[in-house]
């Protein structure tokens, strides 16, 4: 039997939950999860996560595990403090479930002493080596029904200029693909220039092709560098600069969290349970230091030391097809 530590880490995504209980009902596996990240390793007792009591709530979008931020991982004392607590257990790895954050460092755990595995979770899509993150498609299917919505009450009210501002952290992905898929005039990302006037300009440009606008916008889109992951409420001031020069108000929706969570999309669901069922794989051939990851819809392993931390996270693909579109604040 191979005795195996789990945690979720950073911010949640649905899905993972799949993840979890095919990793509990394969066989060879014995699996522990400790609550509230890596900080739960040296605080929390390890929960046994057995095939019987992770049955019947792999769609469960409460989380088997709580996710937490920590500081320990920041310092190599802390580091060790992790690996200390996992040697005297007797685990044979760690897997980490989370975003590009947590990523950092199981990695580092993984290199200073403890086996690691590492799964990307998080509704940001914005980890480096895999296409997918467990939770962004839930996420994007939530506010998609905003979206449908609000263009069924700007039809129903023509007019209107509508601003969804959705979470997604430093990296844009989040607003775009929902601004491609919702059918969105115009889709504020960090990545390009958060200058009020200019997006005004191209919102009052795009108001003489079109009665109505949506717009979707991150919430990092910030003008100067004061945003921590997480705020709420930057499309609001560019809202501002948008009523200034059209002189039309902007109606305001902030999405916030409510993406986080829910049942899984199928595609969280199967994406997690494939996830979950090649990382008990990898476990039995003693294959550690490696994330699972997603490339062109297929599972493959990346080894640690071939991922490249100055790539981007965004979507190519969905950047050309906005930027042909003149979809983008560029
Ligand atoms: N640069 C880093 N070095 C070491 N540990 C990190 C680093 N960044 C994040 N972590 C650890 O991973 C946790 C989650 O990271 P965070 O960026 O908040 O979320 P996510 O992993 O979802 O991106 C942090 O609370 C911290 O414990
Ligand atoms: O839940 P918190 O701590 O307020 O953090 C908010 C951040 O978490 C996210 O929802 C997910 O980010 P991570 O997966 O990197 O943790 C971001 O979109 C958002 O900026």
């Amino acid at each position: 039997m191979h005795r195996v530590a789990l945690i979720t880490s950073g911010g949640d995504g649905a899905g993972i939950n799949s993840m979890i209980e095919m990793l509990a009902r394969y066989e060879g596996i014995d699996l522990y999860g400790f609550h509230d990240g890596y900080d739960g390793i040296l605080v929390n007792q390890p929960i046994h996560l057995t095939k019987t009591h992770c049955a019947n709530h792999s769609l469960d979008g409460a989380h088997f595990l709580r996710t937490a931020r920590s500081k320990l991982p920041f310092t190599k004392d802390g580091r060790q403090k992790i690996i200390q607590s996992l040697v005297e257990q007797e685990f044979e790895c760690l897997i980490v479930c989370g975003g590009s954050g947590s990523q950092i460092a199981a990695k580092q755990i993984h290199e200073e002493g403890m086996n690691t595995l590492f799964i990307p979770m998080t509704v940001d899509n914005d980890v480096i080596g895999t296409d997918y993150t467990i939770g962004y498609d839930t996420a994007l299917n939530h506010i998609l029904n905003i979206i449908a919505n609000i263009q069924n009450t700007a039809t129903n009210m023509p007019g209107r200029i509508f601003m969804v501002e959705v979470l997604g952290g430093n990296v844009g992905n989040l607003a775009l693909e929902s601004a491609l898929a919702g059918g969105c005039d115009l889709a504020i990302i960090p990545e390009y220039s958060s200058n009020r006037e200019q997006i005004a300009k191209k919102v009052q440009a795009k108001l003489r092709e079109k009665q109505s606008l949506i717009i979707t916008c991150s919430e990092s889109a910030y003008d100067s560098k004061d945003y921590q992951a997480g705020d709420q409420g930057v499309s609001f001031s560019i809202a501002d600069s948008i009523e200034h020069l059209t002189g039309i108000r902007v109606r305001k929706t902030v999405v916030g969290f409510y993406i986080r969570a829910g049942h899984p999309s199928n595609r969280d669901a199967i994406i997690a349970s494939k996830l979950g069922y090649f990382t008990a794989a990898t476990i039995l051939s003693k294959d550690f230091g490696k994330m699972i990851a997603i490339k062109k819809d297929a599972v493959i392993t990346v080894d640690y030391k071939e991922l490249d931390f100055s790539a981007s996270t965004t979507n190519q693909e969905n950047i050309d097809i906005a930027k042909n579109l003149n979809l983008l604040n560029s």
